[in-house]
Formats: structure tokens, C-alpha cells, sequence
């Protein structure tokens, strides 16, 4: 194939940079087939790696199922150091890691220190979770046995993430796997492979055993790879980030080795505004939750809810906020928000703004396709007085539309915010904290976020219901998912002595 030329990016550290997978403590270079890792703000080439085909994967397998035999083995406080040892390192490298991230995902660079430290927290939190896996002790019926619990490691993970969050959306897992004693193999999205590999770079710094952290690398060969990561009989649980529909394909491959699994899949987050809520902090909260990563994530808002009183002056209180926004490459310290991921996301956006508008939506800010910034560039749409018919009410646009509908009762809304076959976050404000515990309680979703529109953090735990998935990440329930709960009896012990 022609190589053309590219320029890697300038790091403090270039070693940083990696364009070779991560297996066994090997970097492996590809042979005959590349992908190639574009900037999606400028569209430049900024790494070329190996297209891994099945058999590098199968080694990944066997190497992580090798190591697991003594990594599992090693002490928690060991695991500990490691994790808090990578937790350091990543925030040591705070600005390369995330010059990466802007590279690879398009978002502003202010964003993707943001994500780095998000991501990073993860394994800190980790780090202390790992000494304390507790089991407990029970009086079970018959008086001649003691009964107790003990928490085992279930063994090699397969590691799927999607592109949004290169880094946070790993460490969110590995960290969890890893302080119990598992071993992983990761995948992370052909769009955004550096993160994972820097991530690498920093887990054999930080003194992770050869075997235990592995990074394999597809894109045409992902279906192929992801499935031999569900069938292999020694992968004990496959855990993925992502779409609905891919999650489907998984589990239905997972079956045949009934294999452990954790799902965080798509969202269509309500974000409800009752009449008697701070309206000014409602507006501001609601652009942080909208636009963060320009409505690439999956807990953004994507119907906003306002009582039919203030709907009017929120919208155009909102229209004021992101007028302010400055679009740009995200490595420009003038930008406040960057690309989108690729042509296929600004589709999305222009399908369901142009079905809400047809069916008589009120444009509030116009928005559109930004050629002079680049093909991946949008400004970000507001409509008002969307029906509940549009698209947008039902399908997750993951991109910059803003779409506001009406409401007069909480029953209404309740009904509306419940009406999707998805279940992740939701949002409500109100200064009535009856409203606040009465509504949180009716809404079907994993996580309900009163009064605040980013809600993230490594403390609790996150993931969703319905078809957004099911397992938790994060806080002291992060690792129920990559532990198995084994029962010990000791029997005919005398009646007394
Ligand atoms: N719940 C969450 O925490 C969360 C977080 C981020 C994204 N998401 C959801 O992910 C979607 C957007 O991300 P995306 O477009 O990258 O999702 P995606 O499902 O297309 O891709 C996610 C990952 O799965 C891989 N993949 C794709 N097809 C596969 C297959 N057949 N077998 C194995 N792996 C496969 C991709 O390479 C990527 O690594 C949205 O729906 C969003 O809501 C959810
Ligand atoms: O979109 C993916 C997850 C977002 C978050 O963890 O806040």
C-alpha cells in the first residue's frame, strides 16, 4: 500500500507516541496491513498501526490467561502500588496524554485534561480498592458449620471501548480488573488507538507484570477480533462501551461460553426543568451537560424537558450561553469546543434537526455544517417546541443538537422522559426537594443527577438500565463485575469443647 507521509505529533515525551500494539510486554509492529489514525479537525494522518489479525489476538488471549495464573496470585498492596504508580504517571504526563487525545478525538484540549484526570482517577480510586476486597462470615442453620465469603478474581477480561472517551472509558474497567487480580486485553476503537497504547507506555512504567495489561489493534478486523474475544473460552468476561447494537452482537457471542459481561451502551438522557427551578443555573448546567464533548456522550442531554411557563426564556437564555462557544481545533487555545468524530455524526445531527423542523419545531439557534473550520466541524443547533414526535425523542444523536420541548405536569414528563427503550441518565431541577426524590424515584434509568448537569465521577457507580446496559463502573461496586463471590463451608466442626 503507498505510505504517505505524516507528522507524529510533538510530545514532552515522545516514547508517548506508539504505533505498535502491546502484548506480553512486546510492542508488535504489523507486517503487511495498517490503519491509518486521522486527526478528525484537520483531517491529517497522525499515526499508521498494525491491522491485528485473529492469531495476534489468540496470542493476547494466551498470554493473559498465562499471566493471570500468578497476577492473580500477586499481593493486593502490590497491586496497589502499581495502580497508584499509574495513577501518578498519567498525571505526570497530563499534557501529552491529552495532545493526544485532542489529536485522535477532536476535542478541546482543555476538555481532554479534563478526561485524563477523569481517567486517571479511576486507577487511584482502585488503588485503594484493591486491599480491601472484603468477604463476610455467616451462622448458617446447622450448628456444626461456619460459613464464609471470599472474592476471587474472575480472570482474563476483554476490554472494548468506543472512541468518545479514548482514555477514561479504559482505565474505567482495567483499573477495576487489575486491583482484583485480573488480567486484560483491551481493544479500543480504530479512531482513537494512541490513548490506549500511551496507556501501555505508562502500565509497563508503572511495573504491571508482562501479560497482565495487553493492547491489540483492528479496524476491518474488529467484528473478527471482538468475537474471538467472546468465544475463547479463556476470556472469563468480556466488558464493552459502546452502541446498543454492538452490545446485542457480544452478548449473543458470549453465550456460547456464558461468558461474565458489563455493558455501557447508548443513552437518550431527559434533562428536566420545572417552573420553580434556578433558571439561570438550569440554562448553565444545561450546556455543560449538551455540549460537553460537543453531545458526544452518552449521559449527554438529549431532550431537554422546560415547563411550558419558562420555556421561552430558557431557550433564548441558552441561545445567549452558546453563542459564546468558540469552535475550532481543539489544540488552539481559543477553542472551547471542537470536532465531531466523523461525516456520519454530523449526518445523525442534520437527520434529526431537519425531521424536528418538519414537523414544526421553532429554530432557536441554526447551527450547521462549518466548511471554512473543516468536513468534521458543526455549530451547535437549539429548537424549541419540539414534538414529542421527532426522531430526536427517541433515538441518541450524540452530536450538537439541542432539542426543547414542553411540558405542563409531572406526571407528563415523567411519562415523556420514560417513554425509550434506553435507561442510562436523567436530569431534573427544582429547588422542591419532593419533586427532586419523587421524580428521581419514577424515572427509569441507572443514574438521576439533581441540579447538576455533569455528574461523573470515579466514586460512583456508573451504567444504566433497559437497553443501555446492565453491571456498574466505579466506586466500591466497580468490582463486583470482575469478581466472583465463592461460598466456603467448614463442616462437622464438635458441638463445643
Ligand atoms: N454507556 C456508556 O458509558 C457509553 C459511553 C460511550 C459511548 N456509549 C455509546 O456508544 C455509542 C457511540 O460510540 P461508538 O460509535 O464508538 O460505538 P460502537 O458500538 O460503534 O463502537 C464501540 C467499540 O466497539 C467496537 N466494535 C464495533 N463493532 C464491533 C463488533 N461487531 N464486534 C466487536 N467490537 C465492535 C468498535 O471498534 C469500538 O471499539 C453511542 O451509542 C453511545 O451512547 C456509551
Ligand atoms: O460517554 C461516556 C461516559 C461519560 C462519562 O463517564 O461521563
Amino acid at each position: 500500500m503507498s505510505l504517505s507521509k505524516y507528522s507524529k505529533p510533538t510530545l514532552n515525551d515522545p516514547n508517548l507516541f506508539r504505533e505498535s500494539a502491546y502484548v506480553n510486554g512486546e510492542w508488535i509492529k504489523g507486517t503487511d496491513e495498517f490503519f491509518e489514525v486521522v486527526d478528525p479537525a484537520s483531517g491529517e494522518i497522525i499515526a499508521r498501526v498494525p491491522e491485528q489479525p485473529v492469531s495476534v489476538v489468540e496470542k493476547a488471549i494466551d498470554v493473559a490467561y498465562s499471566a493471570f495464573k500468578t497476577y492473580k496470585n500477586t499481593s493486593p498492596r502490590e497491586r496497589s502500588k502499581w495502580l497508584r504508580k499509574l495513577y501518578n504517571l498519567m498525571l505526570d504526563n497530563l499534557d501529552d496524554l491529552a495532545t493526544i487525545i485532542t489529536l485522535e478525538n477532536g476535542k478541546a484540549l482543555e476538555e481532554a485534561k479534563g478526561e485524563v484526570k477523569y481517567a486517571a482517577s479511576y486507577f487511584e480510586w482502585y488503588a485503594e480498592e484493591a486491599p480491601r476486597l472484603y468477604g463476610t462470615t455467616i451462622q448458617p442453620l446447622n450448628p456444626n458449620n461456619r460459613v464464609f465469603t471470599i472474592r476471587q478474581p474472575v480472570g482474563v477480561c476483554g476490554i472494548i471501548c468506543p472512541w468518545n472517551f479514548p482514555s477514561a472509558m479504559i482505565t474505567r474497567k482495567a483499573a477495576a480488573a487489575l486491583a482484583v487480580g485480573c488480567t486484560v486485553v483491551i481493544k479500543p476503537d480504530s479512531q482513537t488507538p494512541l490513548s490506549a497504547l500511551a496507556m501501555a507506555y505508562l502500565a509497563e512504567k508503572a511495573g504491571f507484570p508482562k501479560g497482565s495489561f495487553n493492547v491489540i489493534l483492528s479496524h476491518a478486523n474488529t467484528p473478527k477480533l471482538g468475537m474471538t474475544l467472546c468465544e475463547s473460552p479463556k476470556v472469563k468476561k468480556v466488558t464493552f462501551t459502546g452502541s446498543t447494537n454492538v452490545g446485542k452482537i457480544l452478548m449473543k457471542q458470549s453465550s456460547s461460553t456464558l461468558k461474565k459481561l458489563s455493558f455501557e451502551l447508548g443513552g437518550n438522557a431527559p434533562f428536566i426543568v420545572f417552573k420553580d427551578a434556578d433558571l439561570d443555573r438550569a440554562v448553565e448546567q444545561a450546556i455543560v451537560c449538551k455540549f460537553r464533548g460537543l453531545g458526544q456522550t452518552c449521559v449527554c442531554a438529549n431532550r431537554l424537558y422546560v415547563h411550558s411557563s419558562i420555556i421561552d426564556r430558557f431557550a433564548k437564555s441558552l441561545a445567549d450561553g452558546v453563542k459564546k462557544f468558540v469552535l475550532g481545533h481543539g489544540l488552539d487555545p481559543k477553542t472551547t469546543h471542537g470536532c465531531v468524530i466523523n461525516s456520519d455524526a454530523i449526518e445523525k445531527v442534520e437527520r434529526h434537526k431537519q425531521d424536528a423542523i418538519s414537523k414544526g419545531a421553532k429554530v432557536i439557534l441554526e447551527g450547521g455544517r462549518l466548511p471554512d473550520l473543516g468536513p468534521n466541524f458543526y455549530a451547535p443547533v437549539i429548537l424549541s417546541h419540539v414534538p414529542p414526535t421527532a426522531i430526536v425523542a427517541k433515538e441518541e444523536t450524540f452530536g450538537p443538537l439541542c432539542p426543547i420541548f414542553s411540558f405542563d405536569t409531572m406526571k407528563e414528563v415523567v411519562g415523556y422522559a420514560n417513554d425509550t427503550e434506553f435507561g442510562l441518565a436523567a436530569y431534573v431541577f427544582s429547588k422542591n426537594v419532593d419533586t427532586l426524590y419523587t421524580v428521581s424515584e419514577a424515572l427509569e434509568t441507572g443514574m438521576v443527577s439533581c441540579n447538576t448537569g455533569v455528574f461523573s465521577d470515579c466514586s460512583l457507580p456508573f451504567g444504566g438500565i433497559k437497553e443501555s446496559g446492565f453491571g456498574r463502573e466505579g466506586s466500591l461496586h466497580g468490582v463486583d463485575d470482575y469478581t466472583v463471590l465463592k461460598t466456603v463451608t467448614i463442616g462437622k466442626l464438635p458441638d463445643s469443647i
